[in-house]
């Protein structure tokens, strides 16, 4: 297996508090990550230092090649739409940064996709939130990817927007991309996760498939796991 992404002893403080102390992990090609932890367990800023937004304070990360931002895609917790644009214009604006030009034909596609064909001509700001975080990834992957990063990509959904997410999710992996996403969902994680990465406190507190952390922590559920591990 490729190595995509190696943190090392990556650590971010603000001021003496260190909110994410240390961690390593490896991102392998073709996995589907689940990053998961408590609320201000330190997901987001890690995310955020993998995509460069934030820079750590000590440690390294490396990635697989140098010129690596061309092919990495994200969607973060709030999603980036245009005022006034629909969302064929948004994916269009979207593709002009990448340098792609998509047919008429192609963009039916893509909405088809992800279930927005019917809304189409429809403000990318007035779609409900699942709509919009279809959207999202779909402006994430137009430049086709080899990694995504999603920053809890099916929060505040119901049962069948979060479906859906996870059914993209699977899909962009059976399309040869790498996936990381947060989330909260214990459900989810064990739905389409192949490595968990739990974080307590800023410390990466277990690495693993979801089968191998239920063996070796004795549980049969992953919430019991997580609520065992972030006491
Ligand atoms: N710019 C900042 N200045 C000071 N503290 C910050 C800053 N950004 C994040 N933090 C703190 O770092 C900690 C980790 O935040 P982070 O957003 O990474 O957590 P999270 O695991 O993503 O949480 P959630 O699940 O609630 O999204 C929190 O205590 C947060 O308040």
């Amino acid at each position: 297996m490729t190595k995509l992404i190696s943190a090392n002893h990556l650590t971010k403080c603000y001021k003496a508090r260190c909110v994410v102390n240390h961690i390593n992990f490896d991102i392998e090609e073709d996995e589907i990550v689940a990053l998961i932890g408590s609320n201000g367990a330190g997901k987001t800023t890690t995310i955020s230092m993998l995509l460069g937004i934030v820079p750590q304070d000590s440690g390294t990360i490396e990635y697989w090649k140098s010129d690596f931002k061309k092919e990495i895609g994200t969607q973060l917790q709030s999603t980036p739409f245009f005022e006034g644009y629909t969302v064929e214009d948004n994916i269009k604006l979207f593709a002009a940064f990448y340098g792609i030009s998509l047919s008429s034909n192609e963009m039916d596609e893509k909405l088809a996709a992800f279930d927005l064909l019917q809304v189409k001509k429809v403000s990318a700001i007035k779609l409900s939130l699942g709509q919009q975080k279809r959207l999202a990834i779909i402006v994430s992957t137009l430049h086709n990817p080899k990694l995504i990063i999603l920053d809890e990509p099916s929060a505040g959904l119901d049962p069948r927007g979060q479906k859906e997410i996870q059914q993209i999710i699977r899909g962009l992996k059976e399309q040869g991309v790498t996936v990381l996403f947060s989330s909260h969902d214990m459900l989810e994680v064990m739905n389409i996760a192949d490595r968990i990465l739990m974080i307590h406190q800023g410390c990466i507190i277990a690495n693993g498939s979801p089968s191998y952390l239920m063996e070796k922590y004795q549980t049969h559920h992953l919430e019991d796991l997580f609520f065992e591990l972030t006491k």
